[in-house]
């Protein structure tokens, strides 16, 4: 987008000069308050707004050189509440654009079954009407429709606004998992913060009157937000959010506190300097925290807390486990859940430390 700018024809500036350059196959989220021209910004990009000046160009051309109907073809739009038709079935509603590009309907709806699995409605519900459905899953549907006829570029406008926290949270793990599978070039609009982090590979934060205030990778805006406005959108526990970009891997876990419950004197003599132990069943799994020197009885452990996993959790997730647990120390595991060490407050608070100074030593260096 090259200095776009639309004025409705009330004299409305929505989106002022705007320029930005969205990456291919990846999300970019457009995020903001209310008004400040997000979902002007995305209309402008499938042509339903015409920008009053500047241009916008996919692939290096001008999006006005292509007929506006292949153009919108080769963009999916998913809008909040999906906006299915009600008088078509689940699987009609997905085949809708197969269909008006010619395909059969039996071709047609064989990709749409296709595309049910992809985004996780089981086939059983093709027949239903979107009435039938529940928020979480007509959305999916609106999701399936727009892939269907696999456009390189996905125009999401808040699609999941309209659910409860828990199934907003599954659509955005699935949306990342199908975004993984198919890197889709996904414009998604939304206001609220926490999603734009989770799903953006770069987040565009907007201020009224569709001004760019930031264009940057989440972990950026979240250590470095370019003015008062970004830094009050992004809220006050943005220290802890940013910690989620930084992994675990690099903690040093502490092994001598494990004992198995059934462990020996020797064993228990072995790990008697350690402030507690963390006591494990027979395949290794956590059970619960033992002061050292009294015998082991599993009706007395205190909560182990929540674990996390090195490599896979990042320290956000290491600091709530060892902040949770009673000890102080957070317990690590495998992929099994069983036990594979213990680290404490002060360990993970050092290893916070040092990823700041890499983080630091990483943006001077790309600066
Ligand atoms: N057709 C129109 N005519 C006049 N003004 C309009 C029109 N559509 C939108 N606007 C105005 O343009 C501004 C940007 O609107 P837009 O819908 O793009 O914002 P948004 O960031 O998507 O908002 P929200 O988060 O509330 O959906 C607002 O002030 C809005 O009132």
């Amino acid at each position: 987008m090259d200095a776009v700018t639309k004025r409705y024809d009330d004299g409305t500036v929505a989106v002022g000069r705007l320029s930005l350059e969205i990456p291919d196959r990846a999300i970019t989220v457009l995020v903001g308050p209310s008004g400040c021209g997000k979902t002007t910004t995305l209309r402008m990009i499938n042509r339903m707004v015409e920008p009053t000046e500047g241009s916008i160009l996919l692939d290096g051309a001008d999006i006005r050189q292509q007929p506006v109907n292949s153009l919108r073809r080769s963009m999916g739009y998913v809008i909040q509440n999906a906006g299915l038709f009600q008088h078509r079935t689940i699987l009609d509603n997905i085949a809708t654009v197969p269909r008006l590009l010619g395909w059969t309907k039996q071709r047609a709806r064989g990709r749409a079954a296709e595309l049910m699995a992809r985004v996780g409605l089981d086939a059983s519900l093709a027949k239903r009407y979107p009435y039938q459905l529940s928020g979480g899953q007509q959305q999916r549907v609106g999701v399936a429709r727009a892939l269907a006829a696999d456009p390189p570029v996905l125009l999401m406008d808040e699609p999941f606004s309209a659910v409860d926290p828990v199934v907003r949270k599954g659509l955005q793990d699935e949306l990342l998992r199908i975004q993984d599978e198919l890197g889709k070039t996904i414009v998604f609009v939304t206001h609220d913060i926490d999603e734009a982090i989770k799903l953006g590979t770069m987040v565009a934060v907007l201020r009224e009157g569709g001004r760019l205030a930031q264009f940057a990778p989440p972990a950026e805006l979240l250590s470095a937000p370019a003015d008062a406005f970004v830094e009050d959108f992004l809220g006050a526990d943005r220290g802890i959010r940013r910690l989620s970009f930084f992994p675990s891997d690099a903690l040093e876990l502490a092994t001598a506190p494990l004992v198995p419950l059934d462990a020996d004197a020797d064993r228990l003599a072995a790990a008697a300097d350690a402030p507690y132990l963390l006591v494990t069943d027979a395949d290794g799994r956590p059970l619960g925290w033992a002061e050292p020197g009294a015998p082991l009885d599993r009706d007395r452990l205190l909560d182990h807390g929540r674990p996390f996993r090195p490599g896979t959790d990042s320290l956000r997730t290491a600091l709530d486990g060892a902040v949770l647990s009673p000890t102080g120390w957070a317990v690590a595991v495998d992929g099994d859940g069983r036990a594979v060490g213990v680290v404490s407050q002060q360990a993970v608070g050092e290893a916070i430390r040092a990823a700041h100074g890499r983080a630091g030593a990483e943006a001077k260096a790309a600066r």
